[in-house]
């Protein structure tokens, strides 16, 4: 068997991007500053002491991020990527972990309130009968659910948000607004925002009755354009492969070079749904996972603690994948970009992200730092026998 197992452990970055400067994240650092803080005894709620990862240090996460616990031999492929797609934001990073870099800019809504055009706003209004919009703003996305989520339901009006990010996110209550006529008003946005470029609109539903009680559900849909060259996906789809989505890889990609999606409600759940989809993938098919909660629950919330003790629990279930592996199985851990949660704002950071590459048989070994996380992509392309892109290089 030669199959691939593709993990992005979203915004799990490691420092040291030589352009961060240009994003107002020089010294940002998602694993190290983690582990500080872990270390210096900051990151004890529902959790205790260092950052204890035994399973990713043996695989070299140590050594590709510079960190002196990293073991003498480790057991994979270890290195690290720099990003050359212009955004920090996640499709530009997955999709440029699929071979095709981001050049163009994306669009973004500026920090002015109200933030969306008039305009926008007055033709989303018309096409899809909606009484008017709250928010208006960049904003936390729990933090304006929270403040606006009681408002929402009694004025039947959804909570239209940005970020540092080229998205519009649109919060409405699952049950009182109702889930089926928020995806159908996300679709009335995405093409409105076409012409203005903005990578993404993304529906954020929410339960609860109040500010205390509301929580995001498992049900957020990503609207996002195409990627705008065909990736990894496409190329294994058009060689006869399956491609198997765990979590919002579908979403990222548009739907294009996905054969199959299997989602999850947090990440263990999503850990269980790509150990199913290890167990029926076939000879030379690819099973892509993202593993949002890193990002989503924790990095966007700065929460170090949280985010610690998600690492943990990752680490904790490595165990179970290293025994689904078949021989001939190339495993890849890599992230698309940083959120440390130690960093001013709820933005992401310009970061440089592990590349740890596994399976049985594979002899440990650095393979340095990547300049492009399409080095990723290519790779997996070289093990599955799949054509080269023309914008990395395999490592294999
Ligand atoms: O709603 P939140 O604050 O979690 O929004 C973050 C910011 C990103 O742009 C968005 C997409 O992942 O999540
Ligand atoms: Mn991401
Ligand atoms: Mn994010």
């Amino acid at each position: 068997m030669r199959r691939a197992i593709l993990i992005v452990m979203d915004s799990f970055g490691i420092g040291g991007a030589v352009d961060a400067e240009a994003f107002g994240d020089a010294g940002a650092d998602t694993f190290g500053h983690i582990a500080a803080a872990c270390a210096a005894g900051q990151a004890d709620i529902g959790r205790r002491g260092p950052l204890a990862l035994p399973h990713l240090e043996a695989l070299g996460l140590g050594r590709a991020a510079g960190t002196a616990s990293a073991p003498e031999q480790p057991e994979g492929l270890w290195g690290s990527a720099g990003e050359v797609s212009r955004g920090k934001d996640t499709p530009s990073g997955h999709w440029e972990i699929a071979g095709v870099p981001v050049t163009f800019d994306w669009g973004y809504f500026p920090t002015e309130i109200p933030t969306f055009p008039a305009s926008l706003i007055a033709e989303i209004m018309d096409d899809s009968g909606i009484p008017g919009i709250l928010g208006d703003r960049h904003a936390s996305g729990t933090e304006i659910i929270a403040e606006l989520g009681e408002e929402s339901i009694r004025s039947g009006k959804p909570i239209f948000y940005t970020s540092g990010d080229s998205v519009l996110q649109i919060a409405a209550h699952e049950t009182h607004f109702g889930l089926e006529r928020l995806f159908a008003l996300c679709g009335v946005a995405r093409k409105h925002v076409d012409p203005l470029n903005i990578g993404r609109v993304i529906a954020r539903p929410f339960l609860g009755e109040s500010a205390e009680s509301f929580r995001r559900t498992a049900n957020r849909r990503d609207y996002s354009v195409l990627p705008p060259e065909a990736t990894l996906l496409d190329r294994a789809v058009a060689a006869g492969r399956k491609v198997i989505a765990i979590g919002k890889i579908g979403d990222i990609f548009a739907h294009q070079g996905i054969s199959e999606v299997r989602k999850g409600d947090g990440n263990m759940a999503l850990f269980d749904a790509m150990l199913g989809a290890i167990r029926d993938a076939g000879d030379g098919d690819l099973v892509f996972a993202n593993f949002v909660d890193f990002d989503s629950a924790f990095g966007h919330r700065r929460d170090v603690a949280g985010y610690a003790a998600a690492l943990e629990a990752f680490d904790r279930r490595l165990p179970e994948f290293f025994a689904a592996l078949q021989p001939g199985d190339l495993a890849l851990i890599t992230a698309d970009h940083g959120c440390d949660p130690t960093w001013p704002g709820t933005d992401h950071t310009r970061e440089n992200v592990p590349v740890l590459g596994f399976g049985p048989g594979i002899a440990g070994r650095g393979i340095g730092h990547r300049k492009t996380f399409a080095d990723i992509g290519e790779s997996v392309a070289a093990h599955l026998g799949l054509p080269q892109g023309k914008h990395g290089t395999s490592f294999l």
